[in-house]
């Protein structure tokens, strides 16, 4: 798969460079407001209560902000966050080690955690039900289990399939948070916000061209806004003026709803050698040459999302609007 321009997913430095322009409370954190408000509550509750917070589980699509508000949920609560993700955790051992490491009211932060497989688990139902982990001693017939307490903890659990996870382990998290796609506005005031933490001079209306290619998604919004700001450096004065901002985007071949070539290939694809669909997903990917999975986790989801394909039980199908969008006549059927 090519490194694009749009991908959701995070990017060489991005991992690292994220630290700086985090979100690190409630107030920073921008949009999402229904899950906002309502973690506000649980965290307001559980600290008068002096709990910990019940576990919580957030899903959506890549770069929505699910770590950013997982190292929020620990801040708000005044402790502090240990990260993990399911395929690093291999064995019970290796879980058993992270969980009897934890402070007293820690968040343990698990990314994909529907990768986790079964025996670890199992180990995490008793963990996070009762906090207490029943430990096998010895094998064979001389074997037997041992309880260990361990510190009450709050795991946030991060995943882009909900739809993967076992249920027994579903149903162990008291909050459910599904983060949606952002609105243009918001992710106009998400580019401001990193603009400023740069230093960087930015116009109003340069934040919306941002924000409006960036696919509903912050991660992608602060990727172009730095790469815009490279072209505000070395061809203008610094200043990301909307001029700018446009003739940069038109460079790094993001189109005004945030395609890049790989979704015009695929959309150009459906439409000349199929007449839009339906067509089959095998059949897309054979044609365009990616994987049928790439397909459907990383090019469809957004597509779907503003209605330029539609899923049928026969198919795939190119919409009208995906046509207009490309200036093409939609051919009669
Ligand atoms: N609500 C928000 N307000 C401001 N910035 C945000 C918000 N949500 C995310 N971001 C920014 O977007 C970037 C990606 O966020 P984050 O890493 O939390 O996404 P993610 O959902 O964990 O993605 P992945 O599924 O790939 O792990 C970060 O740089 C973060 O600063
Ligand atoms: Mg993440």
């Amino acid at each position: 798969m090519d490194e694009r321009m749009v991908s959701a997913e995070a990017q060489g430095l991005e991992e690292s460079l994220d630290q700086t322009i985090r979100p690190t409370d409630l107030n920073q954190y921008i949009g999402q407001e229904k899950v906002k408000q309502n973690l506000q509550v649980f965290i307001e509750a559980a600290k008068m209560r002096e709990e910990c917070l019940d576990h919580v589980l957030l899903y959506g699509p890549p770069g929505l902000g699910k770590t950013t508000l997982s190292g929020i949920i620990a801040t708000e609560m005044g402790v502090q966050m240990r990260t993990t993700s399911g395929p690093a955790i291999e064995r019970p051992g290796d879980l058993a080690a992270i969980l009897t490491a934890l402070e007293p009211g820690d968040v343990l932060f698990i990314d994909e955690i529907h990768r986790l497989n079964r025996m670890v688990e199992e180990v995490l139902y008793p963990a996070m039900e009762d906090f207490c982990l029943d430990i096998v001693i010895g094998k064979g017939p001389t074997a037997r289990s041992v309880r260990l307490d361990l510190p009450p903890f709050t795991l946030v659990g991060a995943t882009t399939r909900a739809g993967m996870l076992s249920a027994p382990l579903r149903d162990r998290f008291g909050v459910m948070a599904r983060l949606e796609y952002y609105t243009e506005a918001e992710l106009a005031v998400i580019v401001k916000r990193t603009a400023a933490i740069f230093e960087t001079e930015l116009e109003e209306a340069a934040a919306v061209e941002i924000a409006r290619r960036s696919r509903g998604t912050p991660r992608i919004a602060n990727r172009l806004l730095r790469r815009v700001r490279d072209f505000a450096q070395v061809m203008g004065n610094g200043t990301i003026s909307v001029e700018l901002a446009a003739d940069a985007l038109e460079k790094l071949q993001v189109d005004r709803l945030g395609l890049d070539h790989i979704d015009h290939k695929l959309l150009i694809g459906m439409i000349e050698k199929f007449r839009g669909g339906p067509v089959g997903l095998e059949t897309i990917s054979a044609t365009i040459g990616e994987e049928s999975e790439t397909i459907e986790d990383v090019y469809e989801p957004y597509l779907l999302q503003i209605g330029f394909l539609q899923r049928t039980p026969r198919g795939r199908m190119v919409t009208p609007a995906c046509y207009k969008h490309f200036n093409l006549k939609e051919p009669t059927k």
